[in-house]
């Protein structure tokens, strides 16, 4: 049996990303996997501007007897023309740019103002320091700064960033493309109903959704019943046309327990049995060009094994180079644990902000067909496969749950 650390390393192993390209609108570059190194071709702000609404004037104008008298106005979009005459100032709003001539900006809570027209005068109340509110030219981003690099999934700031700089569309890799079946012939479609012995199928509905949130192109193959020949012949053609087949259930001993055989028959399995509960049975394989993925079919062993090993695959195979690695955090045990040493356990849990520190409290139930074990957390206590038994007050390590499981 593998640990998971070493399933992971193999299957990541056995992954090549996509290298295929597409131009997508900036507005569709949520979540894709950036192409290429991201340099800035200008600046941001391009020039300098003011940081505040008030008064752009000369430093060495102060003090000025009599205060200022306003030689115009500068807003966001319509500069001020010209060069500032001496012993003037210009009323300036936020985001205008700086007229030549001005060294500074005084806000103007900090002056006061007699006369009217003409007459009008600025009166500051304290010397102006050089620079002050001004936001320079390049202050964000100075021409060839390098911004994002290739292989980060686009977040939303960084599309207002490319925005910025005047970017209409991006550079993304294409996305890759993912078949997905439940195997079981117990398993039904919700809406239909029951016969004696049938269960909804609920893991192509939260595959689906994590599938979602990983922005990959689905195929949904729907349920395929527990026959060698007809899951043979869905895998066979699922194979073409996607870069990875993921199927749940049907990876464990039992009779009706096809899945390792036949992918044995028309593919290769290059790993079964993973040292973690829930998710023993993974396996995963090779079906033709695509990776072949296994979940084990109870509903929480398929969330686990879909988030510890599917995912990191599936990141891997969409380009995406992220050197961050999972929070984990130091909590108490609010109760004690049951873990037999041998596999790495993922239990579910509630983490909960404790005075300094954290505490987390199991969801009850451990079973790992519990899936509102699941709904009710969020977080992960992960005991390490060597671990034993845990005692209320212990620490143990905690994997607070992330954009794939929220
Ligand atoms: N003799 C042994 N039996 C089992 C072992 C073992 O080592 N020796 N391992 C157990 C473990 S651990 C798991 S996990 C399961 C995994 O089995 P399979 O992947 O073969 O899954 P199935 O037998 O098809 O289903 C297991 C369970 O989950 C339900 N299921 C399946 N698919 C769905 C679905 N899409 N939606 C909802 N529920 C689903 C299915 O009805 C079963 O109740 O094997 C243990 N057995
Ligand atoms: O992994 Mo099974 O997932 O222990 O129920």
């Amino acid at each position: 049996m593998l640990s998971l650390e070493e399933a992971r390393d193999r299957l990541l192993a056995a992954v090549r990303s996509v290298t295929e390209r597409e131009t997508v609108p900036l507005r569709d570059g949520l979540d894709r996997i950036l192409a290429e190194d991201l340099l800035a071709a200008r600046a941001v702000p391009p020039a300098d501007n003011s940081a505040m609404d008030g008064y752009a004037l000369r430093c060495a104008d102060w003090p000025a007897e009599g205060g200022l008298a306003l030689a115009g106005t500068a807003t966001a979009g319509a500069p001020f023309k010209g060069a500032l005459p001496a012993g003037q100032c210009v009323r300036i709003m936020t985001g205008a740019l700086i007229p030549d001539g001005c060294d500074a900006v005084i806000m103007q809570e900090e002056c006061d103002l007699s006369g009217q027209g003409c007459t009008a005068r600025v009166h500051l109340r304290r010397a102006p320091r050089p620079g002050e509110n001004i936001r320079r030219a390049g202050e964000d981003i100075a021409v060839g700064d390098g911004l994002l690099e290739a292989g980060r999934r686009l977040r939303p700031a960084d599309l207002g960033l490319l925005a910025s700089l005047g970017l209409s569309a991006v550079e993304v890799l294409r996305r890759p493309r993912v078949a997905l079946l439940s195997t079981g012939s117990e398993l039904r479609e919700p809406g239909e109903p029951l016969a004696e012995g049938q269960i909804y199928d609920s893991n192509r509905y939260l595959l689906t959704a994590m599938l979602r949130r990983l922005d990959v192109a689905i195929t949904d193959l729907g349920i395929c019943a527990d026959t060698p020949e007809r899951l043979q012949a869905v895998l066979e053609s699922a194979a073409r046309g996607h870069d990875v087949v993921i199927a749940s259930g049907g990876v464990s001993v039992g009779e009706a327990d096809h899945t390792r055989r036949v992918l044995d028959r028309i593919g290769r399995v290059d790993a079964y049995k993973v040292a973690m509960k829930p998710g023993k049975p993974f396996t995963f394989g090779t079906l033709g060009e695509a990776l072949f993925l296994g979940l084990p079919g109870n509903p929480v062993s398929a969330t686990v094994t879909f988030h510890q090993l599917a995912l990191p695959a599936l990141r891997h195979l969409a380009g995406e180079r992220s050197g961050e690695s999972p929070l984990l955090v130091p909590a108490r045990a609010a109760a004690p644990l049951r873990k037999k040493p041998g596999r790495a356990d993922f239990q579910r849990a509630v983490l909960f902000a404790d005075g300094d520190g954290h505490r987390v409290a199991t969801t009850g139930s451990q079973g790992s067909g519990v899936l509102s074990s699941v709904t009710r957390a969020n977080a992960f206590i992960r005991l390490e496969a060597e671990r034993g038994d845990v005692a209320a007050g212990d620490t143990v390590s905690v994997l607070p749950f992330d954009r794939w499981l929220m």
